[in-house]
């Protein structure tokens, strides 16, 4: 039930949403979940709304994100800051807000689109990976979705460097050991870095930088990436090579390309036969990139000789994972990007996109199709499956990448409605 005070064109500020705990069908978690039956007596949403004085976008921060992007949200916005929402909750929340500000832990699902009434128009993900967001929802929804790319990148290099030196040497394994009070110096003999080859897999922001770190630390650097152009990694120093020649010559891996259906699980049973014996593994892009049985297997046998993971398939990761619990893995808590430095800045980044594209300005950070009627956007869709078709063909022309290009001939002779009208 939702009740709202007489003037339905004032926006509705979330903060003033009450609960109440009821035994009754819940019509929003129907509403967010059909088909999902609850057990268990489930929160239902009584919105006693308070109209505003003025008509001030209102905008829900889900996830923590530093004050200065706060202050600049509120110099334009209503910002209601609502951590650790259940899916519920914000499927609730969000018919109220104009925007929605989130962080890898909050998955935007389609229920999330749907439950807005249409009123959701900017989705800010304040990171890079934007895998936690229905982006063809939000598209279908006419929801812009923008990302902070930048602000972030030199705090996730620094982590993987981090990783790979911590893993070679032990640390996180000795810490807890000297900690327990033992004293075992040839248990934790570690591997030198210098002279060892580094295979980068995705060379974008972060893996260029990792890259030249690690040159730094006399490492020997190759990189894969179907799409970086061959002229960027030659200006610091790296080869572009084939994934197969990557995996197979690397003693150690960084990871650092997006989640996304060609990438997922790309680690795997198969693709770790082919590593050297002894290699080491850091990833700090997504976990989603390794089948995670997988990787365990590969531990147990050898193949892998130890792991350092910031992120994983399901985070947090389930309590007994084994994967975790590994000697060879060091963990982290998924903080690639956790630095007092990089979330002022990422803050920063989100805050101006946001508001930008609240306001109609251009989005320069936008990941899916600009805020089009619904109706314009299903005429369009054939031609942005070509664009896009397109450009991904560009890039690899451009970079001298490996694009195969094929003529088709298509012999159907030309209708009336094919001709162009500017001939006549
Ligand atoms: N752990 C963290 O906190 C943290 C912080 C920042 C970024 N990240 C993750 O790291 C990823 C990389 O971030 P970025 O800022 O460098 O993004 P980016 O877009 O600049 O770089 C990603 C690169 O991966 C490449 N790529 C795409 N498909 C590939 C494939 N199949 N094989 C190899 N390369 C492929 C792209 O061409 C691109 O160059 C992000 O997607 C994000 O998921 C994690
Ligand atoms: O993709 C990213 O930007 C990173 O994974 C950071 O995620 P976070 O904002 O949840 O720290």
């Amino acid at each position: 039930m939702a009740l709202f005070t007489a003037n339905p064109t004032k926006p509705i500020t979330p903060s003033s949403i009450s609960w109440s705990l009821s035994r009754s069908p819940p019509f929003f978690s129907a509403a967010c979940f059909p088909g999902v039956r609850h057990e268990r007596p489930v929160k239902r949403f009584i919105v006693l709304a308070t109209v505003m004085g003025e008509a001030k976008p209102t905008v829900l921060v889900a996830e923590k994100l530093g004050e200065a992007g706060i202050q600049l949200l509120r110099s334009f916005a209503n910002v209601d800051c609502s951590y650790n929402l259940s899916p519920e909750e914000l499927c609730s929340k969000i018919s109220l807000c104009d925007a929605l500000i989130v962080r890898s832990g909050t998955k935007v699902t389609r229920e999330v689109f749907e439950s807005s009434g249409g009123r959701l128009k900017v989705v800010g993900r304040a990171g890079v990976g934007i895998d936690n967001v229905d982006l063809s929802a939000a598209t279908e929804h006419g929801c812009l979705v923008v990302n902070a790319p930048t602000a972030n990148t030199v705090a996730a290099a620094e982590h993987g460097i981090s990783l790979l030196t911590a893993m070679a040497r032990n640390i996180a394994q000795a810490n807890a050991s000297v900690k327990a009070g033992k004293w075992q110096r040839s248990k934790y003999v570690g591997v030198s870095l210098v002279g060892k080859t580094l295979a980068v897999m995705g060379f974008g922001k972060v893996g260029s930088e990792v890259a030249r770190r690690a040159k730094g630390l006399g490492m020997y650097v190759i990189a894969h990436d179907p799409y970086a152009p061959a002229d960027r990694a030659r200006a610091i120093g790296v080869e572009l090579v084939a994934f197969d020649e990557a995996i197979s010559t690397a003693d150690f891996i960084s990871l650092h390309m997006p989640l996304t259906a060609a990438t997922l699980k790309m680690f795997n049973d198969e693709s770790f036969s082919r590593m050297k014996k002894g290699v080491r593994i850091v990833n700090v892009a997504r976990g989603g990139v390794i089948d995670e049985e997988a990787l365990v297997r590969a531990l147990n046998s050898g193949i892998v000789a130890q792991a350092a993971l910031d992120v994983f398939v399901e985070e947090p990761p389930p309590q007994g994972n084994r994967l975790v619990l590994h000697e060879n893995v060091t963990a982290t808590p998924h903080l690639g990007a956790s630095t007092t430095e990089a979330q002022e800045g990422v803050a920063i980044e989100i805050a101006e996109a946001v508001v930008g594209a609240l306001k109609g300005e251009l989005a320069g950070t936008a990941v899916n199709a600009p805020m089009v009627p619904a109706e314009v956007l299903s005429e369009l869709a054939p031609f942005l499956v070509l664009a896009e078709k397109l450009g991904r063909l560009a890039v690899q022309l451009v970079a001298g990448g490996s694009a195969k290009v094929e003529t088709v001939n298509d012999q159907s002779p030309a209708g009336e409605e094919d001709k162009d009208p500017r001939q006549d």
